[in-house]
């Protein structure tokens, strides 16, 4: 067996969650995922419960809509709360890095102008907008966005679990989450790529977990600590999941963050569909009790969960950029 956060592991653990749903196996799936979390950051979730014709209706949808012209699509160009449409080459992680050469949609919790959040301006909080071109497109992505939801809710309860907390240790802090569902478009790169130009380039995400639907194009690739990278294929009848930055830090690096970077030189089309499930804009992320071992000192000072999400953003998005040097 690898050493404790040590990732020299060369395949992404499959973990059937079922067992946790019907309560007849909580200890074995809670188990599975904690050592997954520490050692790969990682994992494919099978026995998700989510009906495979809602993932296939989300990626059919998905398809349509970016196959729509130019024009239909950024009638609902990407707003300041963070959802809608972003064209191709739309962000950029780092300036030694070309543009990911991916094109994406985004929908969150739809929040009108009566939401208190809204009113008193909290960033990232609005409504999410529907392009009149396609009018299919939101009930399957409303009904996408809900499974998923769902999914998110068992996941926060394997975790509590995972990390030897009460099963209901996260819930309070997902009362108004901020999940946020985004359809990948990755056209066919040549062969021939520049070496710093990806579909999407390596990074880590940003917030609590990933739970990310992918067609069986491929490209996904997932890093490992000798700097290899190992292929995350598409298992039919799974969702893969991942651990990002903020829990990352909540659990004072007991659990990974891990690098992953998508490359489509298949010559196909390639789509996605991440969901990233993050907590209250509000909550105040500080070592998890228990997760300091041995007492040591936690290693992060006390942050906001918005404000840290906030920032990242500002420094990837194009359109954040732009705002900024507006002065907006
Ligand atoms: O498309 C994928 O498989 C990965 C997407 C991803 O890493 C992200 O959106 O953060
Ligand atoms: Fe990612």
């Amino acid at each position: 067996m690898p050493e404790h956060g040590d990732m020299a592991i060369d395949t992404i653990p499959i973990v059937d969650i079922g067992g946790f749903r019907d309560g007849s196996a909580k200890d074995r799936v809670a188990r599975q995922v904690q050592e997954a979390a520490e050692t790969v950051g990682f994992l494919y979730i099978a026995g998700h419960g989510v009906d495979q014709t809602v993932i296939e209706g989300a990626f059919e949808a998905s398809r349509a809509f970016f196959a729509l012209p130019e024009a239909d699509k950024l009638t609902v160009k990407i707003n300041n709360a963070h959802r809608g449409f972003m064209p191709i080459n739309n962000s950029t992680y780092t300036a030694d890095l070309k543009p990911n050469f991916n094109e994406t949609f985004l929908t969150g919790l739809d929040l009108g102008p009566d939401d208190p959040d809204v009113k008193a301006g909290v960033p990232l909080h609005g409504p999410n907008q529907w392009p009149a071109a396609m009018p299919a497109l939101r009930p399957a992505i409303d009904t996408y966005f809900n499974a998923l939801r769902d999914v998110g809710d068992t996941v926060l309860r394997i975790f509590g679990r995972a990390l030897d907390l009460d099963e209901d240790y996260f819930l309070p802090y997902f009362k108004k989450p901020m999940p946020f569902v985004r359809l990948l478009h990755y056209p066919p790169q040549p062969p021939t790529r520049a070496e710093n130009e990806f579909g999407i380039a390596p990074h880590t995400d940003y917030g609590f977990v990933t739970i990310l639907a992918q067609d069986e194009v491929g490209g996904l690739q997932v890093r490992r600590r000798d700097g290899g990278w190992i292929d995350a294929p598409y298992v039919p009848g799974t969702f893969v999941v991942n651990i990002a930055d903020m829990l990352k830090r909540w659990t004072n690096d007991r659990w990974l963050s891990t690098p992953h970077r998508v490359i489509n030189t298949t010559g196909r089309e390639r789509y996605s569909i991440p969901f990233f499930f993050d907590p209250t804009y509000h909550t105040l992320v500080e070592c998890i009790p228990g997760c300091n071992r041995n007492g040591e000192a936690p290693k992060y000072p006390p942050i906001t969960w918005g404000d840290y999400l906030k920032q990242r953003f500002d420094s990837t998005y194009d359109y954040r950029k732009a705002k900024r040097q507006d002065g907006a």
